[in-house]
């Protein structure tokens, strides 16, 4: 039996692949390559293709005895998503539909989601727990709680049974060397302060330094992107045994604010970073760090990397041996 594993070519999805991998899993991917990288693939079977197409699904369902699906292929950009929300409505919702329309044709009941701490949007409380409010302050967030939503009635109406990860700030790369963050255009802290360390950037921006936190930066979760495909492979093992749909935080509980990131990667590098003080980025909430207890407890996931330089360091491997990602791939 096969896992389909959908945008498997993307940041975390090419790490839960290798992970797969690793433990002998045979591994089916759909990725369409849009943001995703041939390169990122470390094995398995690709298709490339949207989940759009309906007759590519089918052929895939097809072709392959799935057993379940891990699901990542989505548009990923807040501010994108802003300016433009119907694409991530027609990617996003309408892809995981057709996704679901075909698992349900091909008989295959079990789903993993990739979701994010962007459904719940400004906390009611940290660290967020899973039952707290979800009101998403960007199209992102709501096409990702959209996403869950309809999982949770093709659960209830045809028993095809989910299980959503809300990840909160993926960091990292992969042990290996092999495989690490490559978004174009970059848009996240981490890469973008160490790209500045190598000069492909004059500086790194910092988006506010008058939040209600210690140093007046905002705070984040940094979770190593091993650590979270790890969890993956407990939420599939967790539906093959049965259990019921859930959800569940992925964070490591601790929170570093964009200042000790950048102080952190200084260390790390040994570099000078150059740091301009910028205005707020819109919708930037002060703080989010997770409870992930439950997934402590029911997945018996614990996050083994969460070492805020060890995860900067990692990072730093790859981009001083991939200074270009990927390449044209
Ligand atoms: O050049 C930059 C880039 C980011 N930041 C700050 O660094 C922090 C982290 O920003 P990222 O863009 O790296 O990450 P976000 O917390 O905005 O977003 C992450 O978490 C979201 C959930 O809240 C979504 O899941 C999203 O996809 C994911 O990247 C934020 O306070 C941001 O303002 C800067 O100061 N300068």
């Amino acid at each position: 039996m096969a896992i389909l594993v959908t945008g498997g070519a993307g940041y975390i999805g090419s790490h839960t692949v290798a992970a797969l991998l690793d433990r002998g899993e045979d591994v089916v991917i759909v990725d369409n390559l849009q943001t995703g990288h041939r390169g990122a693939l470390l094995g398995g079977k690709l298709y490339e293709g949207d989940l759009r197409d309906k007759e590519l699904l089918a052929k895939v369902f097809k072709e392959n005895e799935i057993d379940a699906v891990i699901h990542f292929a989505a548009n990923s950009l807040v501010g994108e998503s802003m300016q433009n929300p119907g694409k991530y409505y027609d990617n996003n919702v309408f892809g995981t539909l057709c996704l679901l329309e075909a698992m349900k044709e091909a008989g295959v009941s079990k789903i993993v989601f990739s979701s994010t701490a962007a459904t719940y949007g400004e906390p009611e409380k940290v660290p967020i727990e899973e039952g707290d409010r979800t009101e998403p302050t960007n199209v992102y967030g709501e096409t990702k709680l959209m996403m869950e939503r309809m999982m949770a009635w093709f659960d209830k109406v045809l028993g095809i049974k989910y299980v959503s990860l809300r990840y909160f700030n993926a960091a990292g790369a992969h042990e290996s060397g092999k495989i690490g963050e490559d978004h174009r255009p970059e848009s996240h802290l981490i890469p973008l302060v160490l790209q500045a360390a190598l000069k492909q950037r004059a500086h790194i921006s910092v988006f506010g330094e008058d939040y209600d936190t210690p140093d007046g930066t905002c705070i984040r979760d940094y979770i190593h992107v091993s650590d979270l495909a790890d969890a993956h492979l407990r939420a599939v093992d967790y539906l093959r045994k049965g259990n019921n749909s859930d959800i569940f935080n992925l964070g490591n509980g601790q929170g570093f604010s964009v200042k000790q990131v950048i102080e952190t990667a200084k260390q790390v590098t040994g570099l000078d970073i150059p740091v301009v003080m910028e205005a707020r980025r819109a919708g930037d909430p002060a703080v989010l760090v997770a409870s992930s207890d439950k997934a402590r407890s029911v997945l018996g996931w614990t996050p083994s990397r969460t070492k805020l330089e060890d995860i900067i360091r990692g990072a730093w491997n790859w981009h001083q041996s991939h200074p270009s990602g990927y390449g044209d791939n």
